[in-house]
Formats: C-alpha cells, sequence, structure tokens
C-alpha cells in the first residue's frame, strides 16, 4: 500500500476514506442473542418471516362489520354477534351486522367495516348513516408482512423498529455478528484522568470519554491502558499491549510533527502505516496502519479533531469492521447561513447549527471553529461539508450531516 507518509503531500478525504474502509475486513464471527440484547447489533443473517402480519383479515376501526350488498338506506340490522380482538368469530349470518372492535377479526363473509361513530342504536339493531365503500376499514391479512417476505437483511444495524418487525413474526432470537473490542489510548503528559487532582499545566483526558461514548453508541467493547506517556518507550509499550487485546487500536493525540510525539514512529517501529495526513479541517494529522497485525487508527489529540475524525473515518471503518451494510451517514443539503470569501486547501467540517426561516433550512457556524475547541460541538447539530478551494457565499447549498446520523446523539 502507498503512503503519503513523508512525502509533505495531504491526500484527499475521499481517497483516505476509500483506503480506510476497503482494509477493513468484516468480523466472521456470530452469535444468537435474545430479542431484548440485539438493539444495535449487526444482523448476521437475513431474517425471513414464517409468518403473516396480520395473520387474518381484522377491522382498523371499532364498529360494525356487514356484507356490503345488504346496505340500504335506513335499514335496521340485528347485531348477530359480539367479537372482541383475540377472540374467534362464529359464522356470519347474512344480512346482519357483527360488533368488533380494532384488531378483531372479519368473519368470513363480512367485507366491510363502518365505525361507531357512524351507527345509531335502534333498540337490539343498529342503523348506518354515511356512505360506506364496499372494503372499508379492514386490515388484509398479511398486508403488513407476508409468509416467506425477507423483512430485515443481514448487515442491518437493528433500531427499535427492527427489533418490532421481528417480534412481530414471531423471532425471539437473532443471529448477530460479534462485539468490536476496541482499544483506546490517549497519549499526552499534560493529561490527567478525572478524579485525580488538575495541577499547573495539567488538562482532564476528555478525548478518553469522547470517543468511549462514541465507541459504546455503536455497539463496541472498549479497553484501555490508561494515559500513555510522551515517550517513545511507553508509546510503543501501550501499542504492544493494545495490539494483543482488540480489533482495532485508536490514539488520540502525539500524531503530528512536534518532538513530543511518538505516535507514528512507534507504529513503524511496531508495524507499518499506510496513511498519514488527510486534507481535512479539524484532523489533518490523522494515521492509519498497523500493529504486530492489528489495524491502528491515530486520531490527533485536538477534542473536535478527534470528534470529526471518528465520525468522518474510523467510524466508517468500524462499521465495515462490524459487518455493516450502509456505512456511510445520510447527508442532506442546506443553504450556508453565512459568508466566507477565504477558500481554504483542505475539506473542513464546520460545527454548525440549522434553523428554518421561511422554508429553508440555513447553516451557522457554531461559535469556534479551533479544534481545541469542543463545547462548540455541544452547541451544535451537525457538521456542515465546505469542499476545499471554496469560498462561501450566504444561499449556497452545502452538505450537512446531522450528529444523529453519525450515531453522536
Ligand atoms: N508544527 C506543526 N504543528 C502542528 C501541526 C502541524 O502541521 N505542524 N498540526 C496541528 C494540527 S492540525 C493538529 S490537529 C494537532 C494534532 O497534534 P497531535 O495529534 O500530535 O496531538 P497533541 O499534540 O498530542 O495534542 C493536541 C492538543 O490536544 C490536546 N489533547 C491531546 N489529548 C487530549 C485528551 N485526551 N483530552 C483532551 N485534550 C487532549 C493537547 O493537550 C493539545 O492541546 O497538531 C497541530 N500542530
Ligand atoms: O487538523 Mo487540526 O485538527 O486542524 O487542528
Amino acid at each position: 500500500m502507498s503512503c503519503s507518509c513523508d512525502s509533505g503531500k495531504l491526500q484527499p478525504f475521499e481517497s483516505g476514506l476509500a483506503q480506510l474502509v476497503n482494509a477493513a475486513s468484516s468480523v466472521q464471527e456470530t452469535e444468537v442473542v435474545e430479542l431484548q440484547d440485539a438493539l444495535g447489533r449487526v444482523l448476521a443473517r437475513n431474517v425471513l418471516s414464517t409468518l403473516a402480519v396480520p395473520p387474518a383479515d381484522n377491522s382498523a376501526m371499532d364498529g360494525y362489520a356487514v356484507s356490503y350488498k345488504d346496505l340500504a338506506e335506513g335499514k335496521v340490522f340485528q347485531i348477530s354477534q359480539r367479537v372482541a380482538a383475540g377472540h374467534q368469530a362464529t359464522a356470519f349470518t347474512q344480512g346482519t351486522a357483527v360488533r368488533l372492535f380494532t384488531g378483531s377479526e372479519i368473519p368470513e363473509g363480512a367485507d366491510t367495516v363502518i365505525m361507531q361513530e357512524e351507527a345509531r342504536l335502534e333498540g337490539e339493531g343498529v342503523r348506518f348513516v354515511g356512505k360506506p365503500c364496499k372494503g372499508d376499514h379492514i386490515r388484509r391479512a398479511g398486508q403488513d408482512i407476508s409468509i416467506g417476505d425477507q423483512v430485515i437483511m443481514q448487515g442491518t444495524v437493528l433500531a427499535p423498529q427492527h427489533l418490532g418487525v421481528l417480534a412481530s413474526v414471531g423471532v425471539a432470537d437473532v443471529s448477530v455478528y460479534r462485539r468490536l473490542r476496541v482499544a483506546v489510548l490517549n497519549t499526552g503528559d499534560e493529561l490527567v484522568m478525572l478524579g485525580m487532582p488538575c495541577p499547573q499545566g495539567k488538562i482532564y483526558n476528555s478525548n478518553f470519554f469522547t470517543l468511549s461514548g462514541l465507541l459504546s453508541r455503536l455497539g463496541c467493547d472498549v479497553w484501555t491502558p490508561g494515559i500513555v506517556k510522551d515517550t517513545p518507550e511507553a508509546t510503543q509499550q501501550a501499542l504492544a499491549k493494545a495490539a494483543g487485546k482488540a480489533d482495532l487500536i485508536l490514539s488520540s493525540g502525539g500524531v503530528s510533527v512536534g518532538e513530543e510525539d511518538h505516535v507514528k514512529s512507534a507504529v513503524e517501529a511496531l508495524g507499518s502505516l499506510s496513511l498519514w495526513r488527510l486534507a481535512i479541517k479539524p484532523g489533518k494529522p490523522l494515521a492509519f496502519g498497523e500493529v504486530k497485525g492489528t489495524p491502528f487508527i491515530g486520531l490527533p489529540g485536538n477534542p473536535s479533531a478527534v470528534l470529526v475524525t471518528f465520525l468522518m473515518l474510523a467510524r466508517p471503518y468500524l462499521l465495515k469492521m462490524q459487518g455493516a451494510r450502509n456505512l456511510q451517514p445520510r447527508q442532506y443539503q442546506v443553504h450556508a447561513g453565512f459568508d466566507r470569501t477565504k477558500a481554504i486547501s483542505r475539506k473542513e467540517f464546520l460545527r454548525v447549527t440549522v434553523t428554518n426561516e421561511d422554508g429553508k433550512l440555513f447553516a451557522a457556524p457554531a461559535h469556534s471553529q479551533s479544534s481545541g475547541v469542543l463545547s462548540s460541538a455541544v452547541m451544535a447539530d451537525g457538521l456542515l461539508v465546505v469542499p476545499e478551494q471554496t469560498p462561501v457565499t450566504k444561499g449556497d447549498l452545502l452538505d450537512f450531516i446531522p450528529f444523529a446520523e453519525l450515531g453522536a446523539v
């Protein structure tokens, strides 16, 4: 694999992403889990239905079932039976009405339901007002799912609605790909872990929490050796330990060019680097390679660069490893709510808020786009993509990716 690593050139985002995703190999191991434990897991087999949903024609309304041909203006129908949902109907008597409820099975021979708001009780009978059409308010057997339908495809990340559909066809447990184990290494002598005092010159390790939160949203198990000191030895030691323990090593910090940045050289000492530095802002010094055969993604240390590079690069990589079918988030075009005459050479992912102005959506950059500032991501709704070398004029259409599409919720 060619590495732009020391050419001084920045690789375009698109080819970097393609390189990453192509290199990701999907796990093969599967496990069977109960449906209530399957949320967020990736389905390992297509599921075909052995049931029809609904299993029989049933009423969509509380009301009365009749045979359409019996309807005549002013006619009073005898109520021949009452069928509650979940109870069996007896044979239908032509010329009568059947009292039923939403979900009640339609007795064979009845073909139309009239809702109770259009019914008038007359003594023991019932008269209908209004003009029903034949077949009104009947939900047909199999209208949702037929026997043999493929209900959910392999590679689907199971959302609550998938669980509901699987339950509706009686699936109590499902085969899913095994969880990934991700090692998170946060490098930096300035870092202290939460719960410890934070003396002058130190900062709290916030990247660990951003990353472990993002990884949990993806259903990954997180392992960490703790904070990694800025020495070549400590960096190599942590990488070597992580290599035996994880499907992917994810680091933050130490990938830039300073004397205290040891991650790149440590990866090269223990394995290899196939990508370093993308033409993106934030996140330029992103690195990708392997350590003793374990894939490695090195995110820059700046907290917003961590968020953006994880969402745009590490996330599709992990989704592919998990066996997921859709790797890319949906994006929507919105109008720029700002002017920016200066074009930059890197593709930018701006943290923006989106508001509706007279039916048009406008994106406005959050208060700071510094890659060291994470609080602006808290105010934002998602990322606005500004292509490289492109000035922006208010009203221009640009791609917007909501945080919700990226699992950052
Ligand atoms: N001479 C140059 N300097 C820098 C360049 C460059 O091209 N030439 N690139 C800049 C860019 S762009 C970025 S992004 C950063 C990335 O640097 P590193 O990945 O080496 O990250 P660090 O230097 O270790 O840290 C950067 C910044 O982030 C803070 N940090 C690090 N880890 C954490 C953490 N776990 N929690 C909270 N904050 C963290 C760290 O204290 C630094 O302030 O390099 C630029 N420099
Ligand atoms: O890419 Mo860095 O995150 O631009 O500061």
